[in-house]
């Protein structure tokens, strides 16, 4: 049986091979990702997600108007704002990513499967200024290529992995922005003592980023000792207030 990443990838493929590659622009100015966490390690920062479906949960929110929902993060005081643009299994799109970054001046971040430069290019030019790198959807070599492509043009890099065998792989290639996924993107079963198990791996002078499955300033808590912020989809995109969700979830930290 092939796996839903397995799944994923093999139509990734296909999109990847109709896209054209573009001559990448300069990535836009705001102030990045990694400084507002240097800057503000008292609070649990918060990467709010702009997701109207996914595999594991079908529709979450068909009719959100994506523009008041990314407002509605940037108002609460988010660090930066997820965009996913994978059309098939999240029903998302480019032109939302680019819709986001023409009216925010927060970080942006590409959510896609990314296997190819071309998907970088045209994330830099549709206004992303952070790319998501996933340790499972790429070989060592490729993962270390295209994140050194994405840094020389100026982005940031989120490397997201699920295990130990792929936090030593961000490790080796020396992201300097990790996110540890609760969600097994093979089976979509989710588990914040996930990113718990693997805070013991932690390294000095990387920052590290707990993903899915937050819910609520409970769950916020629960990782905020560890990790400098979470990426929260769901349960934003399903909150009727999502300003007060996002904020609320910027839990003190208990910096020693
Ligand atoms: O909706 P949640 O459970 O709050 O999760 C958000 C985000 O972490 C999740 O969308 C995600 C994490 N890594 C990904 C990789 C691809 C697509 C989606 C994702």
């Amino acid at each position: 049986m092939e796996n839903f990443l397995e799944k994923i990838l093999a139509e990734k493929q296909v999109e990847v091979t109709q896209m054209v590659m573009e001559t990448p622009r300069k990535v836009r100015q705001v102030k990045g990702f990694v400084q507002r966490l240097r800057d503000n390690p008292e609070r649990l920062q918060v990467i709010g997600e702009v997701k109207r479906a996914s595999p594991s949960l079908g529709a979450i929110n068909m009719g959100v108007d994506v523009l008041a929902q990314a407002t509605s993060y940037a108002a609460a005081g988010v660090s930066a704002i997820s965009v996913l643009t994978d059309p098939v299994f999240f029903k998302g799109s480019i032109d939302d990513l680019r819709l986001v970054a023409q009216n925010v001046d927060v970080p942006v971040l590409n959510k896609d499967f990314i296997i190819d430069k071309k998907q970088i290019a045209r994330a830099v030019n549709s206004g992303a200024t952070i790319i998501l790198l996933i340790v499972a959807c790429l070989t060592e070599k490729d993962l270390q290529d295209l994140y050194e492509y994405a840094i020389s043009l100026g982005l940031e890099v989120l490397v997201e992995v699920h295990n130990a065998e792929e936090l030593a792989i961000a490790h080796r290639i020396n992201a300097e922005l990790i996110g540890i996924n609760n969600r097994n993107l093979k089976t979509f079963e989710v588990s914040l003592q996930n990113s718990l198990d693997l805070a013991a791996l932690q390294e000095n002078g990387r920052f590290y980023i707990s993903e899915s499955g937050i819910k609520s300033p409970v769950e916020a808590e629960i990782v905020a000792r560890d990790f400098r912020a979470v990426l929260v989809g769901e349960a934003l995109m399903k909150d009727g207030n999502p300003k007060a969700a996002a904020k609320g979830l910027q839990v003190k930290r208990h910096v020693d």
